[in-house]
């Protein structure tokens, strides 16, 4: 079973990959991604100027999931462009992750990393831990107003990762923005934003910033995940591709996935919480239940979810 697939005409060797954010700020981490049986290299989001992120504890995992206030820790955009011709030569896609802090940050952090030409950029709408900033991706003014500026200074696909959406009127209004320019994939979900996770022993929060509030992933989202999934895969009839992000912890949970329309799938909890092996666990899974279930490759499953 080939576990290869395509993205807006850029083949990757595996359909798993990490999600921005899961063990790809440094160079190291990103090295070591493009050493691992991931089937593609995605930078943390991206901004102006380098990072530290917000204060610790900042991440935490449960079982069920995990909540997370990093704060867009990052290299800075100047780091990634010197670095993205060295991750391409790891033999596998580079999808280089573009935030910002303002909504002019977006195309110039965009065109700069463009001319490193990483295999596709992803635009992240979505960064639910910036205190004080609303999330773009559910403002579909400045969604569509900032996806056309990035748009005309990119020459690669571009991507969009947007957040987790909860009423069919917001899936058919960013299907409208989305369909207004020209985007060449879609990434759904990021975390589902500002959730509160807390200890009753210690009748505290888990994490520091914002008190307590953060993205939540993991399992506890592979609902909302695939419902997101879902609900654009039928807005555009399977004509944008979608990578699938969300509550991936096995091979079972990327199926899932792909008969929701997905094309290709990312893993951010499981990935930060078991290691880069959890890539061979995945495949290996994900592999054999195909072969059980008689499918030959990803497309021959994806989007054939039934309903009753
Ligand atoms: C880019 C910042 C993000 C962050 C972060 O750096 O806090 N966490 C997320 O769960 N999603 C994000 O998009």
């Amino acid at each position: 079973i080939g576990l290869s697939t395509t993205i807006a005409g850029v083949k990757f060797p595996g359909c798993f990959m990490n999600a921005a954010g899961a063990l790809c700020v440094t160079r190291d981490e990103l090295l070591a991604l493009g050493r691992s049986k991931a089937g593609a290299i995605v930078t943390k989001s991206m901004t102006m100027e380098p990072r530290h992120g917000n204060p610790e504890p900042r991440y935490y995992g449960f079982p069920g999931g995990s909540i997370n206030s990093m704060g867009l820790p990052n290299l800075g955009y100047r780091a990634y462009a010197d670095l993205i011709p060295e991750l391409k030569r790891c033999g596998k896609p580079v999808i280089a992750s573009v935030a910002g802090l303002c909504e002019d940050d977006f195309p110039t952090i965009a065109e700069a990393i463009n001319a490193a030409q990483p295999d596709l950029i992803e635009v992240n709408l979505s960064c639910p831990n910036i205190p004080g900033k609303p999330q773009i991706g559910y403002d579909a003014e400045a969604s569509e107003r900032l996806l056309k500026r990035v748009r005309r200074v990119i020459t690669v696909p571009m991507g969009v990762k947007l957040p987790p959406y909860f009423d069919p009127a917001h899936h058919d209004a960013m299907g409208k923005v989305i369909g207004r320019c020209d985007v060449d994939f879609l990434n759904l979900i990021n975390s589902v934003g500002n959730g509160l996770v807390v200890d009753p022993e210690r009748e505290a929060v888990v994490i520091k910033p914002k008190g307590g509030f953060g993205g939540l992933g993991g399992t506890l989202i592979k609902p909302v995940a695939l419902a997101n999934v879902r609900a654009f895969y039928k807005i555009f009839q399977g004509r944008i591709p979608i990578i699938g992000t969300g509550g991936i912890v096995d091979g079972v949970d990327a199926f899932e996935h792909f008969l929701c329309g997905a094309s290709a799938v990312q893993i951010g909890t499981v990935l930060v919480e078991e290691g880069l092996e959890v890539f061979g666990r995945l495949e290996t899974e994900l592999a054999a239940l195909l072969e059980k279930k008689g499918y030959r490759a990803i497309e021959d499953c994806r989007g054939k979810l039934k309903e009753l």
